[in-house]
């Protein structure tokens, strides 16, 4: 299960986690392409492989179909399936999640948003018309839900009129309402006229699912704010075997159509069906930080949405996306995510644990303990799993005369920072997340928690540690004797000659 986020963990030394989380470029899109090459050969090209996944499907997904077969035929074609997704991740990973997906009902599985970008482009088009058209294949009935902001835009610009937003949200006159619907609509029939080419049963439902109301008639004019979301189209649909292609246009009472923005109708939806997965396709394959231009790999909200409003790039299109997801997940049970990729990534997001683009979280509740006593009870147990140093941490946390815990409800990150001295800063006792806690940025947020409540810190880390690039990262300093390296951040001028003379000499317990 936990093959791939185990190497991920193997860190080489100046290398940034999210480094890792999404390997260099060149061998990221090969494989990528590699997977998408070979789904789409063995999808639309090979026949007799179609009818073997065609007839799985109705064998182990008879809920949604009715035709039953033979036990040991369902066993080879199942075993065809999961060899074909094999190319994307492990045999065990593909069987895990396959279960977990067709245990729900067929509406509950997934909401795919597809950004308007993601369809505008024949080839990326077919792409998404693939990747769907495999997962109807194994018996999955995703919900798609499309925008077309890039093509609308394009008409308008020809018309000669200039596009105006508003907070991410287009401002929408008769005019632009009426080059929208029809946008809306010929976007949609391509998108259905894709999959059913390629022999995937589709059902195109530009409206009738979204009830709304005027969202601000003075400011926006033709825009939609959903009040409430009609399942039965969609529920109509699955039931047909046809997989539900859904544009973002509303409906009043009176029946006015409003346009209503592709993100916030997905969220609307999602928040409906409450689906097993909640995925956003961007033509950007993630949320790319706006300064360095680096994807970010996952977002917690809790710890990190004050942050990320500071951002100079966060506004617009992106903010609204980010505020919608935030409000959706606050809605849903804790655990939920929405993960934003590309198209080609689609079965990777699926069926993989390592996952792609970024993900969205609420995150991890943090917690600060001050005293032996306060510490949870079952912390023993936990370190004792994750760690062969559990007992020299409680040795260091027992010898200390005071110390501040740090770590999340579910203790998949458990830190402890040891007061300063006349002599030396404060100091790092412990910091061991669990392989989790790493791969969900739960270390960075505790991290950056310790940060906050410490001016100044110093932290000692064995040279061959596998996570020595992340301390790197952290540090605004550091020294090597015998092995081991001495990190510090917030020590300046000659109190660093101090301190590495105290390490020298061995006067700091490390
Ligand atoms: N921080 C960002 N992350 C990703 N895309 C961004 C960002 N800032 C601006 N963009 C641009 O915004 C465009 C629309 O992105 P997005 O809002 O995800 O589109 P959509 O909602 O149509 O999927 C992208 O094509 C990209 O060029
Ligand atoms: C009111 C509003 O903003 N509507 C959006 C709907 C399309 C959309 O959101 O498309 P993307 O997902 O491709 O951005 C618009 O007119 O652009």
């Amino acid at each position: 299960m936990d093959d791939s986020r185990s190497t991920v963990c193997k860190l080489e030394p100046h290398k940034k986690v999210e480094d890792l989380l999404h390997p260099p470029l060149h061998s990221f899109s090969t494989y990528r392409m590699l997977a998408i090459k070979r789904a789409a050969f063995q999808v639309s090209a090979k026949a007799e492989t179609f009818s073997a996944i065609a007839k799985a499907r109705q064998i182990k997904f008879s809920r949604c179909l009715s035709v039953q077969a033979h036990p040991r035929s369902a066993d080879s074609d199942r075993s065809t399936i999961i060899k074909l997704l094999s190319s994307i991740g492990s045999k065990k990973e593909v069987e895990q999640y396959l279960r977990q997906f067709s245990s729900v009902d067929s509406q509950k599985f997934a909401v795919i948003k597809v950004g308007g970008a993601c369809i505008a482009d024949p080839t990326e088009r077919n792409l998404l018309a693939n990747q769907l058209s495999f997962l109807n294949q194994v018996g999955l009935y995703p919900i798609v839900i499309h925008g077309a902001g890039p093509q609308l835009n394009k008409l308008l610009e020809e018309a000669g009129v200039e596009p105006q937003y508003e907070g991410g949200i287009r401002i929408t006159d008769k005019k632009t309402l009426e080059v929208a619907r029809k946008v809306f609509l010929e976007e949609n029939l391509k998108l259905v006229e894709a999959l059913e080419s390629m022999g995937t049963r589709a059902r195109p439902i530009p409206n009738g699912v979204f009830r709304g109301e005027y969202l601000d008639k003075d400011l926006y004019q033709y825009v939609g704010k959903i009040t409430s979301v009609d399942k039965a189209a969609i529920e109509s649909s699955i039931r047909a075997g046809a997989l539900p292609i859904l544009t973002s246009l509303a409906e009043t009472p009176s029946g006015q159509i409003l346009n209503v923005n592709a993100d916030v109708a997905a969220g609307e939806l999602a928040r409906a069906i409450q689906p097993m997965k909640i995925i956003y396709l961007n033509d950007k394959g993630g949320l790319l930080n706006g300064t360095t231009g680096e994807k970010i790999s996952v977002i917690n909200l809790d710890e990190e949405w004050d942050a990320l409003t500071k951002e100079p790039w966060f506004k617009f299109g992106t903010r609204l996306k980010i505020k919608e997801i935030k409000d959706l997940l606050e809605t849903l049970p804790r655990s939920s995510s929405v993960a934003i990729i590309s198209t080609g990534d689609l079965q990777k997001e699926l069926f993989t644990d390592s996952g792609a683009g970024t993900l969205i979280r609420l995150g991890n509740k943090l917690c600060t303990w001050k005293t032996q006593e306060e510490l949870p009870a079952n912390l023993g147990e936990i370190l004792a799993e994750r760690t062969p140093n559990s007992g020299t941490i409680f040795a260091a946390l027992d010898a200390a005369p005071s110390f501040t815990s740090y770590g999340d409800e579910g203790l998949e990150v458990f830190a402890a920072v040891a007061p300063p001295t006349s002599s030396a800063p404060s100091k790092l006792l412990a910091f061991t997340p669990s392989k989790t806690g790493w791969l969900n940025n739960v270390a960075d947020n505790v991290w950056s928690l310790i940060r906050k409540n410490h001016e100044s810190l110093v932290w000692f880390v064995e040279e061959s540690d596998e996570n020595c690039a992340w301390w790197f990262g952290k540090s605004e300093g550091s020294y090597v004797k015998d092995g081991k390296v001495m990190f510090w951040y917030g020590v300046r001028g000659e109190s660093v000659g101090e301190l590495i003379g105290q390490f020298e000499r061995g006067e700091l317990k490390v």
